[in-house]
């Protein structure tokens, strides 16, 4: 192997931020001096190794949607790094990615590492460790932090020390984020040698060895920086639509041209800087005369992302309810049955259960959907647990964020951050109103395809006349509702309100209690519900 000194040669250590435009940990180490780079991306067992055992293809923790997704976005970095002189080094770890990036710092002969830093648990472990190592050998460290907006240890230092946990409160504290780092360059220093390393091509999901997915469909979203700009591009090019965006109006049951901007699995991989995100809707602001406002603005989902980030990493035991300060204490039951029949799309209430398989097929769903199915399983229908649910989610969506997905689980769960659990979505009506004819429905559960328009919603209701004709017997070809919404509803409300009486819990003795925060009427703390719009379809949509 051809000896490289300390001072020739540069290490970028991709994870997510999987992109060339504003990576200032690529960035860094290309002016670093360096006459030799190495980036590298470590395929981690954790994420990718198979389970048979699993209820669809992937590995226990990622579906095979996600999995797709990212090797996608590797390949297309790969291929935007040799535009630049370079190329990905993907490497295999055995077990632990923080072993497999320390012998290579040192067979390497790496003087410095690069890598954008990461707030989730499990990868400030990893990095710990691989920081450690690299201070030890002398090696320099330089670990931006380019995933977020801002970043969420300076704010809760701002915040003295505690995470600001309302978005008001996070916004006042927050200011304008940072530029995008934008500068043009047209080479990499090459990449040095890499001696007895195997150097893997890209590989296929069918060649990780998740089994036979001849059947499973192929979702509509392809990974990658390419694939982020270009969408994003076409997203901002309507400005009227962009000066109007206002969540939650859009229409969840819209899955051919969806009403958001689908940019969530590329800002989860870091395959688009969310900070360029940010900074291209500022440049449409500008060009117009009125544009919403955060919360329900585009920039303002982007805030709500920040927002999720700071309070996770600054709430120890954010992702459970036992010894997290900020989480109620609810009884949920334990029910397998219906656990199961919610994760497999088989509740007999065709809105759930088709946002459930749009989630198992296409690994994304709007975000009315996921608050559907998500208050269903909850405080709404089943009472149980949102750590379940929240699992089902983090395997299963291609933008599955550790700090995004817990937040939102602890917010529909009224376990935190929203305590009005009075109001539940009707599994019925909800979706109703936006797709009469169940067009939605129709797409994602084709047993269903020929069911009368106003039987869609609740098959179950209709003759068995009727069900004959449209080739769909219910209980046999569909199920019938695993619960009655009315009754198990207001068993839901009765449950949640005793639980709230006998909680001694403090949500958030800084700014205000629970009890206050569910009479205000409009608020920029409450993510969906204070919105006028959202609080009349959910007082519309209430169980009757
Ligand atoms: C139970 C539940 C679980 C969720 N889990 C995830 C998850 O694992 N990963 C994830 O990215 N989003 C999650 N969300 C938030 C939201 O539903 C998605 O970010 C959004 O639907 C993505 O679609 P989009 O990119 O078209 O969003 P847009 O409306 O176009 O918003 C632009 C970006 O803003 C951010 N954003 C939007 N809404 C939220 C929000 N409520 N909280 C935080 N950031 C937001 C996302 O990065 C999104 O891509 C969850 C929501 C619920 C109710």
């Amino acid at each position: 192997m051809e000896a490289a000194t300390a001072a020739t040669a540069a290490m970028v250590w991709f994870r997510k931020g999987l992109r060339v435009h504003d990576n200032p940990a690529l960035d860094a180490a290309r002016r670093c001096g360096a006459g030799r780079l190495y980036p590298v991306f470590v395929l981690d067992p954790r994420y990718l190794r198979p389970d048979p055992a699993a209820a669809s293809p992937g590995s226990a923790r990622a579906g095979v949607a996600r999995v797709r997704f990212l090797l996608e976005s590797l390949g297309d970095l790969d291929a935007r790094l040799r535009r630049l002189g370079s190329r990905l080094l993907l490497l295999r770890a055995r077990d632990d990615v923080a072993d497999a990036v320390c012998a290579a710092l040192k067979d390497w002969n790496i003087g410095k590492l690069c890598f954008e830093s990461d707030t989730e648990p499990y990868a400030l472990a990893r990095d710990k460790k691989v920081t450690d190592f690299a201070m030890a050998s002398g090696i320099e460290v330089f670990t931006p932090v380019s995933h977020t907006l801002f970043d969420p240890a300076e704010i809760i230092n701002k915040n003295g020390g505690r995470p600001p946990l309302t978005y008001q409160s996070f916004i006042a504290i927050a200011g304008e984020p940072p530029e995008p780092v934008m500068e043009e360059y047209s080479e990499l220093p090459p990449v040095g040698d890499t001696g007895e390393y195997e150097l893997l091509p890209v590989p296929t999901v069918e060649e990780l060895g998740y089994g036979d997915l001849s059947q499973e469909e192929i979702p509509p979203f392809r990974g990658g920086e390419t694939e982020a700009l270009r969408r994003m591009k076409e997203s901002l090019q309507d400005k009227e639509w962009v000066a109007k965006f206002e969540k939650p109006k859009g229409d969840p049951s819209a899955f051919l041209k969806p009403a958001t901007t689908v940019l969530s699995p590329y800002l989860k991989f870091g395959c688009l800087s969310s900070r360029y995100f940010y900074h291209c809707i500022q440049d449409v602001y500008r060009s117009v005369r009125n544009y919403t406002k955060p919360p329900v603005s585009l920039t303002g989902q982007l805030l709500w992302r920040d927002f999720f980030y700071t309070v996770s990493f600054g709430t120890p035991n954010f992702d459970q309810m036992k010894g997290n300060k900020i989480c109620k204490q609810i009884p949920w039951s334990e029910n397998e049955e219906l656990f199961v029949a919610w994760r497999d799309g088989r509740t007999g209430y065709p809105w759930i259960d088709a946002i459930m398989i749009q989630l198992r097929k296409w690994g994304w769903m709007h975000h009315l959907a996921r608050h559907s199915v998500a208050c269903f399983l909850t405080r709404g229908d089943l009472f149980i647990h949102w750590e379940k649910g929240r699992d089902v989610f983090e395997r299963l969506l291609i933008d599955s964020d550790w700090s995004i997905n817990n937040g939102n689980w602890l917010w529909l769960s009224c376990s935190s951050f929203f305590y009005q659990y009075h109001r539940i979505y009707s599994p019925i009506t909800f979706g109703k109103k936006y797709d009469p004819n169940g067009n939605y429905i129709r797409h994602f559960i084709p047993v269903l395809k020929d069911m009368p328009r106003e039987y869609i919603y609740e098959p179950w209701t209709a003759p068995l006349s009727i069900q004959k004709k449209a080739k769909c017997i219910i209980g046999k070809d569909y199920p019938k509702p695993v619960v009655d919404h009315k009754t198990a509803s207001n068993e839901c409300r009765k449950r949640m309100g005793e639980a709230y009486a006998s909680s001694r819990l403090d949500a958030n003795p800084s700014e205000g209690k629970p009890s206050n925060l569910s009479r205000r009427k409009k608020s920029y703390g409450d993510q969906d519900a204070s919105n006028s719009s959202v609080a009349k379809i959910l007082k519309s949509s209430r169980a009757e």
